[in-house]
């Protein structure tokens, strides 16, 4: 029996993780992290190195973010209270699916994680009262590497799920434009 199922998204490198949930009369067991059969189902070698968590209030949207090389980073994201609306933005120039971006929604119920290889800029949005979200990465934060690019750019179109205008950190707020964003070969 497999534990972990994984699905392409239409961004093939984007990959959606569906942990194998044991429920029973004391709650519920899942291996949120199994190292060889992660990389046998994402096809390559993966080393994690950090872990972060992070908790949000209704409507904050954190992102869009990544990190140049020599230190970008690639990312599981998962969400353990609450809910968000994830995205994955493509920003590899010679990428057939550059600028493309793919949505998923991810829940503390549905207990979907989201693969984010080098090479994308990451956001959520947070759909319940509060989220906690919960995150690996490939390499350690280098906050002089760290680039925002505005979550509402005009050239991507990311059809946010918002009723009202999201709460941003300032540092968000001041996002580039793609066009003028550093971004990967
Ligand atoms: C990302 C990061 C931040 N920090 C510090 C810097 C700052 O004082 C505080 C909050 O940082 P931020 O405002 O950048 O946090 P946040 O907006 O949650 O940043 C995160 O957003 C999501 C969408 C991602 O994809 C992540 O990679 C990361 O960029 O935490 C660290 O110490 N280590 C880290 O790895």
């Amino acid at each position: 029996m497999n534990i972990l199922k994984i699905t392409n998204t239409i961004i093939g490198d984007v990959k959606v993780v569906e942990p194998k949930v044991f429920t029973d009369d004391r709650g519920f067991f899942f291996e949120s992290f199994n190292e060889a059969l992660f990389e046998k189902l994402v096809g390559q070698r993966i080393r994690f190195v950090q872990d972060n968590h992070s908790r949000s209030y209704r409507n904050v949207l954190r992102g869009l973010h990544y990190q140049l090389p020599p230190h970008s980073q690639g990312k599981l994201v998962r969400v353990v209270a609450g809910a968000v609306y994830d995205v994955a933005v493509d920003i590899r120039r010679s990428s057939k699916t550059f600028g493309q971006w793919v949505g998923v929604i991810l829940s503390a119920d549905n207990k979907r994680q989201l693969w984010i290889p080098e090479g994308f800029a990451h956001a959520f949005l947070v759909l319940s009262d509060t989220a906690e979200f919960l995150y690996k990465t490939t390499d350690y934060w280098y906050k002089d590497l760290e680039r925002t690019i505005h979550w509402n750019d005009s050239e991507l179109s990311i059809q946010w799920p918002l009723q009202e205008a999201p709460i941003l950190s300032p540092k968000d707020l001041a996002g580039s434009s793609l066009s003028m964003a550093d971004l990967f070969a």
